[in-house]
């Protein structure tokens, strides 16, 4: 028997690489003779990078960068395994990951240390950019960017704009004269699990500004200064921002890689599982297991396992789901995907022991669901 295991990471405790190996550990735990293969997936977030640059016999570059608080940090690229397509994974300069909770910083958070890694990048010689975003710390509209390339946002007398979302309401122009030149020549393919507009109900700052440190009476605010940028943008470029789908992806990243780097957006999850081939793998084994985090509503909107159960349905191969919680509202869509849903939390084990010991209850959990899957077959 062949087992694929391809989980997403679980946000907080363990990467994909680290969940998986605990999902092969139970595999085996409950026959050492079944045959597994590790095949670690993401959907433009934090492991975007890892999964495309290990799966392809990519090589990874080191850039020194500001992290999202401007502190200096080492981050990383790569370049595909066809030494052509270059890799930005925007949590690995300005993610979420980078921030202590006590540092989270919805005003002075910059996606400046991503424009150096593209910076860096085409420094290089790459042109052809696949750009994973998700997981940032930022709220930003893509502004540091932006500014790391070259791009001047200027008050009405024309100075600078300091530093600060909240500044944008000062915005009267941008000006692109000094943007990397280079640009021009480079084409931006956006990996991405999310399709929320760059500002209102569903924007950036109203969905993913709250796990950034927006607190709910700043949500206007920080909406509005948002807003006012994408105003100038459609004045100046004839780029209507507000309402565009992604646009609030990554803080509004997705929103200035369309209306500047000229982007265009895939599924993440898609990018990502053409690169690891899984198709392919998938067609001779009998099971595929997969998890993230949370599996919760967003799962069924792009997240990575919903692309694997995808993948497995079109292989007729069972699919498999261990997340670390599964949110009760969701459950019954997922069963629809999967044959077994199942959380590390359940009523012996605590949200808090799942957060401790990830690995430990992952094997478990594994172990025991492999055992049930092989006495189904005996039965
Ligand atoms: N080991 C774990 N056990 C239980 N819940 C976990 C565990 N690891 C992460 N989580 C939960 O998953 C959330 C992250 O969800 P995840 O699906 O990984 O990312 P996202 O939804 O941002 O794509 C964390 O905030 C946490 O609540
Ligand atoms: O704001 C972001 O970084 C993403 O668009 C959504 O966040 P997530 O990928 O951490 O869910």
């Amino acid at each position: 028997m062949k087992v694929i295991i391809s989980p997403d990471s679980y946000k907080g405790t363990l990467s994909a690489v680290e969940v998986a190996k605990s999902m092969q550990r139970g595999i085996l735990d409950a026959d050492q003779s079944i045959e597994t293969m590790i095949l670690p997936v993401a959907d433009g977030g934090e492991g975007t990078l890892q999964s495309l640059i290990t799966s392809t016999e990519g090589q990874y570059f080191s850039v020194n960068v500001l992290d999202p608080l401007g502190r200096a940090i080492q981050a990383q690229y790569g370049v595909l395994g066809d030494q052509e397509t270059c890799v930005i994974e925007m949590a690995q300069a300005s993610g979420i990951m980078l921030l202590q909770d006590n540092e989270k910083n919805p005003n002075l958070a910059t996606s400046y240390g991503t424009g150096q890694l593209i910076k860096a990048a085409l420094d290089q010689g790459f042109r052809k950019f696949i750009i994973g975003i998700g997981g940032s710390a930022t709220n930003d509209a893509g502004i540091g960017m932006l500014k790391a390339l070259g791009v001047r946002l200027l008050a009405t007398d024309g100075s600078e704009l300091e530093n600060g979302v909240l500044n944008l309401e000062k915005l009267a122009t941008i000006d692109i004269r000094q943007m990397d030149a280079r640009l021009a020549d480079a084409t931006f393919t956006i990996a991405c699990d999310v399709d929320n507009p760059l500002i209102g109900e569903r924007g950036a700052t109203a969905i993913f500004g709250p796990q950034k440190g927006v607190k709910k009476h700043q949500i206007v605010h920080f909406d509005n200064c948002l807003k006012h940028f994408a105003d100038i943008v459609e004045k100046q470029f004839s780029i209507r921002l507000h309402d565009y789908k992604g646009a609030g992806a990554a803080g509004g990243m997705g929103g200035a890689l369309i209306a500047f780097l000229k982007g265009t957006f895939h599924a993440g999850i898609e990018i990502v599982l053409g690169a690891v081939k899984l198709q392919g793998h998938l067609a001779d084994a009998q099971l595929v297991i997969t998890g993230e985090g949370k599996s919760d509503l967003q799962t069924l909107h792009g997240k990575a396992p919903l692309g694997v159960a995808k993948a497995a349905k079109q292989a007729n191969v069972e699919a498999i789901l261990l997340s670390g919680g599964i949110d009760v509202k969701a459950k019954g869509t997922l069963q629809k995907y999967f044959s077994v849903v199942e959380s590390l939390v359940d009523q012996e084990v605590t949200v808090q022991q799942a957060m401790q010991e990830p690995a430990h209850f992952i094997r478990l959990k594994i172990k025991k669901i492999i055992e049930c899957y092989i006495q189904k077959g005996d039965d």
